[in-house]
């Protein structure tokens, strides 16, 4: 961590040579991280098996190139959720970012920011939402069902003083994920990170099994979350609605159905349920569900420029970022964008390469599953 025992930050780390890939950055954050708070990141549920096959599933698809169609000055720009972003990404909601920086959030704001795109705030932010809208960066809030439903009527309401453009509720956290790295380091976050509320739920987390972060969600997290409360939140607020972790396209469907303003296909980046599909193997019988009612967002494993355009080509309305950004967070505000400026460069080079002048044509590339490797993603439904 880039504190030092003090509590004063130390010089925010630079990596050692110029990185070219998220790859690389990650290595680096890998040796500047605790290793708790490493596997905290990292990690996923389980054996990790849908960690890796988000990984496997991105890395089997080819884009067929296209050409002749003069791709001189590719642009990356795009719409999401109604307001331009200079690419097709934003930053996912990602609890207790200065865990690994002490800037946290306020790094990733003012990164987005400069790189224009939208930052999810988590609803376990350990930066008060207003501090992170002063940077003047598009905002989503994400919220939590929490069990104490004033809390949720709280979070509503600051994200709408704070000017977030979309409401966010993550539908897969009925509990914690099995992260066996967590329990066998009994992960806890350090004093000071997070809010009154969980600090003290984490302190009385006891000793029963699992991780005390785990303990400590599953007294918050309310499991009865269902479609009703879904009708009862668009009724809470005027911002747009939009559900992450959605899998199955009959889930899908209803969430068209109930008027939601967007989906993102997310498995929580492999953290929750381990024998999830990947996303981007969901992705296809997804949309075939929405059928263009609202626009579909992804995540989870996504790690280069190309893998974002496989999302685009496949009919993604835009990928959400989650580990890439922590660990560039490493370096503070620079990091991220670090880590931004790699993912642009490559997928500019991706569709370039790929003869897609801009992102609408990225939707007309034809995509091939490596043979004998995986099904093809229609096969899943
Ligand atoms: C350290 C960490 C904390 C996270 N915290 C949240 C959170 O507070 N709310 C949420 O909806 N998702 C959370 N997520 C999941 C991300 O929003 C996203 O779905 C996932 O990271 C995407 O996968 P990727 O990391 O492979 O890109 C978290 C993920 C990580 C790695
Ligand atoms: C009390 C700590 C809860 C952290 C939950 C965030 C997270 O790890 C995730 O959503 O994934």
């Amino acid at each position: 961590m880039t504190t030092t025992d003090t509590g004063t930050p130390a010089a925010t780390p630079s990596p050692p040579q110029t990185p070219l890939t998220v790859d690389d950055i990650a290595q680096w954050a890998a040796t500047e991280l605790e290793p708790e708070v490493w596997d905290f990141v990292c990690g996923g549920a389980g054996d990790e098996s849908t960690l890796q096959l988000n990984r496997t599933d991105l890395a089997n698809i080819r884009l067929v190139p296209r050409v002749l169609r003069d791709v001189a000055h590719p642009s990356t720009h795009t719409t999401l959720l109604g307001t331009p972003a200079a690419m097709p990404v934003a930053v996912a909601p990602m609890a207790y970012q200065r865990l690994i920086h002490p800037h946290g959030e306020l790094a990733v704001a003012r990164a987005c920011k400069r790189a224009g795109i939208p930052f999810t705030v988590s609803a376990l932010t350990s930066t008060p939402i207003d501090q992170l809208a002063a940077t003047g960066a598009t905002l989503w809030a994400q919220l939590y069902w929490f069990t104490d439903r004033a809390r949720v009527g709280e979070l509503l309401t600051q994200a709408e003083q704070a000017g977030c453009r979309a409401v966010v509720l993550s539908v897969d956290m009925p509990r914690m994920g099995r992260r066996l790295r967590d329990i066998r380091n009994d992960f806890t976050l350090p004093a000071g990170l997070a809010s009154g509320a969980d600090a003290a739920g984490l302190a009385a987390a006891g000793t029963r099994p699992g991780s005390s972060i785990a303990r400590h969600t599953d007294t918050i997290m309310d499991a009865q979350l269902n479609w009703d409360d879904i009708e009862w939140l668009s009724r809470q607020t005027v911002l747009p609605v939009v559900l992450k972790g959605i899998l199955d396209a009959r889930d899908a469907a209803l969430a068209a159905e109930f008027g939601v303003d967007a989906i993102v296909v997310s498995n929580h980046g492999g953290r929750q349920f381990d024998g999830a599909p990947s996303t981007i193997g969901a992705l296809p019988a997804v949309l075939d569900a929405v059928a263009d009612r609202c626009p579909v967002l992804i995540d989870s494993g996504f790690r280069s420029g190309l893998d974002i355009l496989r999302a685009m080509a496949l009919g993604a309305g835009g990928v959400l970022l989650g580990r890439p950004i922590l660990y560039g967070l490493v370096g503070g505000e620079r990091g991220v964008e670090l880590t931004l400026s790699v993912l642009r460069e490559e997928l500019l080079d991706a569709m370039t390469h790929t003869g897609c002048a801009d992102l609408r044509a990225a939707a007309d590339l034809a995509s091939v599953i490596s043979e004998g490797l995986l099904p093809a993603p229609a096969a899943l439904t």
